[in-house]
């Protein structure tokens, strides 16, 4: 298992107000640390660092040492990544693209074995889209898009996993299948699991600690309930936000109108009657 440490991480994209300012997080071992904050507080930024994918100043480590320098390949075998607007070869079958994840466990020159297409297999299998594995990437619906997504990180088999938005398109049925399957394999293989999720719920229910980000910085960080209390929420946010319990003690955390409540129920109103002729 491994933590994944962020230690006074900046982005800048070349601009003066930083996109991500100086962030200190520790994501601890087989844990799961839900990135929260309103657009735009740097949320992606703060993945796509850990990925390599844009510069960054400050130290980000998994427990084999720091990330900085490591090679594409050594960084994948640590770390698999969802983006959150994957860019995907239309043409390429479902499963060819799910194999995809096995290249970091494939030498240069050779070809998947059979484990790496069984491994591709039951992942389309957990996340029922066996039927799928011969259809064009092209093909397929949002939804099955983001599974297929997910499935292609989790055949990676890093033990951290980063996930920007993962359940976007999915309809509330596949989003917590989706949530449910990550968090089955957190369970089974000690996954190090961040992800940015913005459906606050979702968040507060999957992961085992939060991280409110604003503005590039983590503004509240802790147990779920510590960081989703409405007055932090509603500064974060600039909206009014609901939290209530479930009866087994499960935050739900949902958005307020501003306005109040409407005096009649349209149930209240006569029905109109109908036109003579
Ligand atoms: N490649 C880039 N070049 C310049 N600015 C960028 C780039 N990528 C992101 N930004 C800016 O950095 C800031 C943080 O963006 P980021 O995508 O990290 O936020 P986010 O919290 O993930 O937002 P959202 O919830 O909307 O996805 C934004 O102001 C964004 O416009």
């Amino acid at each position: 298992m491994t933590a994944l440490i962020f230690d006074g991480v900046t982005v800048r994209y070349g601009r003066s107000v930083p996109a991500v300012g100086g962030v200190d997080l520790v994501v601890q071992e087989g844990h799961w640390t839900g990135l929260i904050g309103p657009n735009g507080a740097g949320k992606s930024s703060l993945l796509r660092a850990a990925t390599g994918l844009v510069p960054h100043t400050g130290t980000i480590a998994v427990a084999s040492g720091v990330l900085r320098g490591l090679s594409w390949r050594e960084r994948a075998r640590q770390i698999a990544y969802v983006p959150q607007q994957p860019e995907l070869p239309a043409e390429m079958s479902v499963l060819d693209y799910v194999l995809l994840g096995r290249t970091p466990h494939i030498s240069y020159l050779g070809r998947e074995s059979a484990h790496d297409r069984q491994v591709c297999l039951d992942l389309l299998e957990r996340i029922g889209m066996s039927p799928f594995a011969e259809r064009p990437l092209g093909t397929l619906s949002g939804g099955e898009v983001q599974r297929v997504v997910i499935a292609r990180a989790l055949a990676q088999e890093a033990p951290v996993l980063l996930l920007d938005e993962p359940t976007s398109a999915l309809d509330i049925g596949r989003r917590v299948e989706a949530l449910e399957l990550v968090d089955g394999l957190r369970r089974e293989r000690g996954l190090t699991v961040l992800s940015v999720l913005h459906d606050l719920t979702l968040a507060s229910q999957f992961a085992d600690s939060l991280a409110l980000l604003v503005e590039g910085r983590v503004i509240a960080a802790g147990a779920p309930p510590d960081v989703c209390r409405p007055e932090v929420l509603q500064t974060a946010f600039g909206a009014a936000v609901g939290v209530l319990t479930d009866g087994d003690g499960r935050l739900l955390v949902v958005p307020q109108r501003s306005m109040p409540p409407r005096a009649e129920s349209v149930s209240d109103q006569p029905v109109p009657s109908a036109p003579p002729g």
